[in-house]
């Protein structure tokens, strides 16, 4: 199986924010920006396994800034870093600032998807070659992110995390 870029799975969905998804204070309800960043890693995990894939862990997520009402939002995401049938998905939210246009970071939000045949069984995916300075920080961090996330998961012994564990021992 060819390895894959991540660019060949970026993903970026532009909408806006309607009354109909923000809170009292008339920002966007987290469970909103939850689901269309769910959304966005989903199809950045099908661009890259060419699969069914499944929602497997939702392994970090910062709502750093509110997001106001008629706010421009953009949630980009990529596939981080490919194992043997789970791939890792790092999002990016970004505000458009509406008079100038600039972008800025808003949050962000990292998930585990795995890919599986037509009986749900996980199957083998290509492996992912960074190319960016970001994408090899973000791919070499994935491991430890991993560990952790199956350590939680009660799935994997807190022993036996040896990534992770390096983490603290430096
Ligand atoms: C093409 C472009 C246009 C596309 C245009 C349309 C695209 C549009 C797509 C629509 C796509 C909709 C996407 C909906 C996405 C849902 O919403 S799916 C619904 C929510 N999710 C589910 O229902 C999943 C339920 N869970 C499961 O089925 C099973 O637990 C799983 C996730 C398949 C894992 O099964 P398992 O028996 O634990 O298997 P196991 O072999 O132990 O683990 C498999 C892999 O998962 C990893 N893993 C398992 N648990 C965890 C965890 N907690 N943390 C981290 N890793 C884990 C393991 O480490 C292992 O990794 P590898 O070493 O193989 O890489």
């Amino acid at each position: 199986m060819e390895a894959k870029s991540p660019s060949e799975s970026r993903t970026i969905l532009t909408d806006l924010v309607l009354p109909s998804e923000t809170n009292p204070l008339n920002n966007l309800f987290g469970g909103e920006l939850l689901a269309r960043m769910d959304r966005a890693a989903s199809i950045a995990a099908r661009r890259h396994s060419r699969r069914i894939v499944v929602t497997a862990s939702v392994n970090h997520v910062a709502f750093n800034k509110a997001i106001p009402l008629g706010s421009v939002v953009t949630v980009e995401a990529v596939v981080s870093r490919a194992f043997k049938s789970s791939m890792e998905i790092y999002i990016d939210v970004w505000v458009e600032d509406r008079e100038s246009g600039r972008r800025s970071k808003a949050n962000e939000a990292i998930y585990t998807f795995v890919a599986v045949d037509e009986t749900g069984t996980p199957i083998q995916i290509p492996a992912l070659e960074p190319e960016s300075e970001l994408e090899k920080q973000r791919y070499e961090a994935a491991l430890r992110r991993k560990q952790l996330s199956l350590v939680l998961a009660g799935k994997m012994k807190p022993k036996e995390a040896t990534e992770l564990k390096a983490l603290f021992e430096d």
